[in-house]
């Protein structure tokens, strides 16, 4: 066979190829369209790309062109509210579509309630896709608590962690917070003293970390490094935004996105590293009998050491990688809508200062007994949850086809459970959009019910570190508002921002007053 017969045979065959690859994409594409379109949902604005551009658009703020991937963490990505408006218009229940994927996305009440409270969780599982186990290729969360799959290997290790989360063990780390607390105070000096404007967001995720790092793992931030707290933040940043991106069609394999996606990679990487070195430094310390203390680090060292919790060293590096993700950066943007909804009411910044006067005065320590008896502060960081939910949605796969109030879900169907959509439902809620801590209150006769309060989700994988959250950020506002008060910047938008978690766009800039 000559030369050029041998390369029209190929090119044939190529273009056969194409035509049988891109005929059943098609076919693949008619089917899914086919099985959901008893579902309704916004019109796919493209047969092939169906929703994707809609997303893409709301993944950007509206004044801002965006540049990839540089600008990814600068996104102003407004998505929860395209998932919002869609509700308002097509119910409770609809599909999206990203190529030939589907995704179903609900706030429905007897359907979140089966998938996370009354179903068998088997049934109901986290998807592999969505479950954070690698991102761009390289293992992220892999089989940690946050991202587990698979509901036995989930339930034995949550066994081993659930009595580090008790709100008794909790008590014993009263002093930690106040010492995290106390650590936060001298930033907020030097900011009060200069005069200087300070973005709040940033300092509260140092504080956050801190209380991570000394409550579960036992160390400083400065024994990890000089510079850990600077590498943790844009490990979460980049990896968030990346994240978010990474379900948009070709992201994963688009030849002008691949610094993006090994940079990335590294990130990744060089983070676990820093929890390997930690998890084998501690294990060789139980191993060779020394005191070590007791925190989560031993725990799941310890599970470790006991095969029948199925703990291999890749599965401790993704715990340690897993608390730092699922807890610093949900409890430290909370924290921050709360600094910013104090920014602009000053009758609840009042409210609040009276109670911190009076529950805990000028006492340098803050007890277990003065964090039960902050309660408007608790009602506070709850409408915080509520209206802010920070983690807006959590994703979960219909196994067996299931029936719920007449709504059909195919087996395998993707689910979005929208928090941010259940908490904010005007059919529940009176007034959704208004920031009323009042809601929470004890003798409030219109309770406030759990599923319009899902921000730490409900049922067996509900949040484990949902006490631990509230007590830190009790302490938290409590030391602040014991020494100083806030100004924002006449720069303030009180836009939010989306990077997997809600966060609030200008990082909560102010001025650090001093009250004494
Ligand atoms: C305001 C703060 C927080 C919020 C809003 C929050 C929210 C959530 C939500 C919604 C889930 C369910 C995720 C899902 O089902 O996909 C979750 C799970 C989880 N959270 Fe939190 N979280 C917070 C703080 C924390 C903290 C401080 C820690 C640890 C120190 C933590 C550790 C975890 C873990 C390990 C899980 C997985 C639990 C399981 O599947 O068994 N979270 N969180």
């Amino acid at each position: 066979m000559d030369l050029v017969t041998a390369a029209s045979l190929a090119g044939a065959l190529l273009v056969t190829l194409l035509a049988v690859t891109f005929g059943y994409f098609v076919i693949l594409l008619l089917l899914v369209h086919a099985k959901y379109d008893h579902l309704p949902g916004p019109k796919r604005t493209s047969f092939f790309l169906g929703n994707a551009a809609d997303l893409t658009k709301s993944l950007r703020s509206p004044e801002d062109s965006i540049k990839l991937p540089e600008d990814l963490t600068n996104i102003k990505p407004i998505a929860h509210e395209a998932f919002t408006q869609w509700f308002e218009v097509y119910g409770d229940t609809y599909t999206i579509y990203v190529l030939h994927k589907v995704i179903v996305v609900t706030r429905h009440r007897n359907i979140l309630k089966r998938i996370l409270v009354d179903g068998d969780q088997r049934d109901f599982p986290k998807g592999e896709e969505f479950s954070l186990k690698h991102l761009y290729g390289q293992r992220f969360i892999g089989e940690g608590l946050v991202s587990a799959c698979d509901h036995d290997a989930w339930y034995l290790r949550r066994r081993v962690m659930d009595p580090m989360f008790h709100r008794n063990h909790l008590k014993s780390a009263v002093a930690t917070f106040n010492s995290a607390g106390d650590n936060f105070l001298k930033d907020l000096q030097t900011y009060a003293e200069s005069g200087d404007s300070c973005g709040l967001s940033h300092l509260i995720e140092k504080s956050t970390l801190d209380v991570i790092m000394k409550i579960l793992f036992s160390a400083e931030i400065a024994d990890v490094g000089a510079n850990f707290h600077e590498l943790v933040a844009n490990f979460i940043k980049e990896s968030f935004a990346a994240l978010q991106m990474s379900g948009m069609p070709l992201v994963q394999v688009n030849p002008l996105l691949y610094s993006h996606r090994l940079s990335i990679r590294k990130i990744v990487k060089s983070f676990r590293e820093i929890g390997a070195k930690k998890i084998a430094e501690r294990k060789a310390a139980i191993c060779s009998g020394e005191a070590v203390p007791d925190d989560l680090l031993t725990a799941i060292i310890k599970g470790h050491l006991d095969p029948s919790t199925g703990y291999d060293f890749e599965t401790l590096v993704d715990e340690f990688v897993g608390m730092i993700v699922a807890g610093m950066e949900t409890s430290s943007n909370t924290l921050a809508f709360t600094f910013m909804e104090l920014g602009r009411r000053p009758d609840l910044l009042q409210r609040l200062v009276t109670e911190v006067d009076e529950v805990v005065g000028q006492k340098s320590f803050i007890s277990n007994e003065d964090i039960t008896r902050l309660s408007f502060t608790s009602m506070l960081i709850k409408e915080t949850l509520r209206r802010y939910a920070i983690a807006p949605s959590i994703m979960r796969v219909v196994r067996k086809e299931t029936t719920i109030d007449g709504i059909r879900l195919p087996a395998g169907t993707p689910m979005m459970l929208s928090i941010m959509g259940a908490n904010n439902d005007r059919k529940y809620i009176d007034d959704p959009d208004k920031f009323d801590p009042d809601r929470f209150h004890p003798e409030q006769t219109k309770r406030i019910s759990v599923y319009s309060f899902l921000s730490f989700s409900l049922g067996l994988r509900n949040c484990i570190g949902q006490v631990f959250a509230q007590m830190e950020m009790k302490v938290m506002l409590a030391k602040f508002f014991q020494h100083f008060t806030l100004q924002l910047d006449s720069s303030e938008t009180f836009h939010l921002g989306q990077r997997a978690t809600l966060f609030p766009i200008s990082g909560v800039k102010c001025k650090i007053l001093s009250r004494e």
